[in-house]
């Protein structure tokens, strides 16, 4: 089916061409007419399927066919993370080029101040994490009173205990007749319970089994310990001549270590998680995009949502205690229908979080066994019965956790060489702020600011070609 038949506006069918989508998704096709109508909707696609253009094309055009409410914002979208808040930011940018509606998002970590002036301008859409809205709502900056839409993107993460409070506070300062949109690859029991008691008679989205993994993501765990784990992943990386992965740790006290830990083996690699100054997380991911460094060594910060053009491996180099959360870790590769591989290092104290991955998945991951050499052997002898640990075994991450607000100090970037030496762009400045800047923009142009060009440089141990 053509995008012309869902009844989208020229301006947003030609933002769609122009991105290179011939035909939408599953999830765009059944979405798209729903929220055209007004429905309320509970979306669930696996990850990579274009969940984000599901809801944003929609809304875009009923935004677009109504009437600018006295500089108020009538339509708000609440993300997880920065990362993710900024992402879908660019993407209301790209798909509403062609239209007169002005959007901004909304984050912590950064200055306060040029946020308060776009609001202050007026503004159709808001983007945001929901710890800087209710900030700005608190100082009596941000009037939610005009929402007309409420779209809650990564849906069961915004609702589970880690946001839930911020929520429902916002919840509270919008107004009660409104359109809400929930989208995620992934619903636990206990909060799509939650999420009916927000929707109003939401139509149901589903277009895969809830809580499956993405066919194009061939999915391999190997058996091996704890301390051996680094070496290993070092060799499977430098054998196997992997050039773009992306690695999750389970906290970013192990991140750091393992970053750095890889710089030394040769490969380069940075840190990503809520310690990181704002103007770290940036660059790290900046980096791992353009390919300036071979390695993002993450915590779930970046499992939510990240969309990185054709990531072809993941790796657990700590499996997560939530089950959920692998979906979306792996989802990171295999996107858009293209192949990716998502490797899993399992000690045996983390038997236990296969066996509820595994239930989760309703399928079966071989669990081979990895030397610390990297040499992948038999398929390994699994522990009857494993337990979890009992430190582990709470899976409550507390208020804000994957997007923690504290300033760190110093980060395992690579040392940039100084102009003129292979593999810097000279002209690149560090502290330039990369597509995620939060701006207000109007969705008429191409806004964002820039992304410094890297992609003509070489990361330092990378073969010229
Ligand atoms: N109709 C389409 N045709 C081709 N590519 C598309 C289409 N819609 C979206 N995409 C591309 O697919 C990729 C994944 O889209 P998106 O980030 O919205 O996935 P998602 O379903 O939200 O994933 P996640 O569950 O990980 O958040 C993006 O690069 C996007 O540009």
């Amino acid at each position: 089916m053509p995008f012309a038949k869902l009844g989208l506006r020229p301006e947003i069918a030609a933002a769609v061409a122009a991105k290179g989508y011939t035909e939408p998704s599953p999830i765009q096709a059944k979405a798209i007419p729903a929220i055209l109508e007004g429905r309320d909707v509970l979306g669930g696609a696996q990850t990579g399927t274009g969940k984000t253009a599901a809801f944003s094309l929609p809304l875009l055009q009923r935004l677009s066919e109504s009437n600018f409410k006295n500089k108020r914002p009538r339509a708000l979208i609440l993300a997880p993370t920065r990362e993710l808040a900024a992402q879908v930011h660019q993407s209301i940018l790209d798909y509403g080029h062609g239209l007169n509606l002005h959007s901004a998002c909304f984050f912590g970590g950064v200055n306060i101040n040029p946020q308060i002036s776009k609001l202050r301008r007026g503004l159709d859409i808001i983007v945001a994490t929901p710890g800087r809205l209710l900030d700005l709502c608190q100082r009596g900056e941000a009037q939610l009173g005009a929402i007309e839409t409420l779209v809650l993107d990564e849906a069961d993460r915004m609702l589970d205990m880690g946001f839930i409070h911020d929520i429902k506070k916002l919840l509270k300062l919008l107004p009660t007749e409104r359109q809400n949109l929930f989208f995620s690859a992934t619903y636990a029991k206990e909060v799509k319970k939650l999420a009916d008691t927000i929707l109003r008679n939401p139509v149901e989205v589903e277009v895969a089994p809830r809580n499956s993994t993405a066919d194009q993501v061939a999915q391999e765990a190997y058996s091996i310990g704890q301390k051996n784990k680094r070496s290993a992943l070092s060799a499977l990386i430098q054998d196997g001549d992997w050039q773009q992965v992306l690695v999750f740790t389970r906290t970013k006290h192990g991140a750091n270590r393992l970053a750095k830990q890889l710089n030394s083996d040769g490969i380069t690699a940075a840190a990503i998680h809520g310690n990181k100054s704002q103007g770290a997380r940036e660059r790290a991911l900046e980096d791992f995009k353009t390919n300036y460094i071979r390695v993002l060594v993450a915590t779930d910060i970046a499992a939510r949502g990240i969309d990185i053009a054709d990531l072809p491996h993941v790796v657990n180099f700590e499996l997560p205690n939530v089950p959920e959360d692998y979906v979306h870790r792996i989802g990171r590769t295999g996107r858009a229908g293209k192949k990716g591989k998502a490797i899993s290092l399992v000690s045996a104290d983390e038997e236990a979080y296969l066996v509820s991955i595994e239930k989760l998945l309703k399928r079966e991951i071989t669990l081979l066994e990895l030397s610390p050499q990297g040499v992948i052997g038999r398929e390994a002898r699994r522990i009857a019965n494993p337990q979890k640990p009992k430190k582990q075994q709470q899976v409550s991450r507390g208020p804000r956790q994957q997007d923690g607000r504290q300033e760190g100090k110093g980060s395992n970037r690579p040392q940039r060489r100084k102009s003129g030496k292979p593999g810097q762009n000279p002209n690149a400045q560090s502290g330039t702020k990369p597509a995620s800047n939060p701006s207000a923009s109007p969705v008429s142009t191409t806004a964002g600011a820039p992304l410094r060009n890297r992609r003509n440089r070489r990361p330092p141990n990378r073969p010229k070609f």
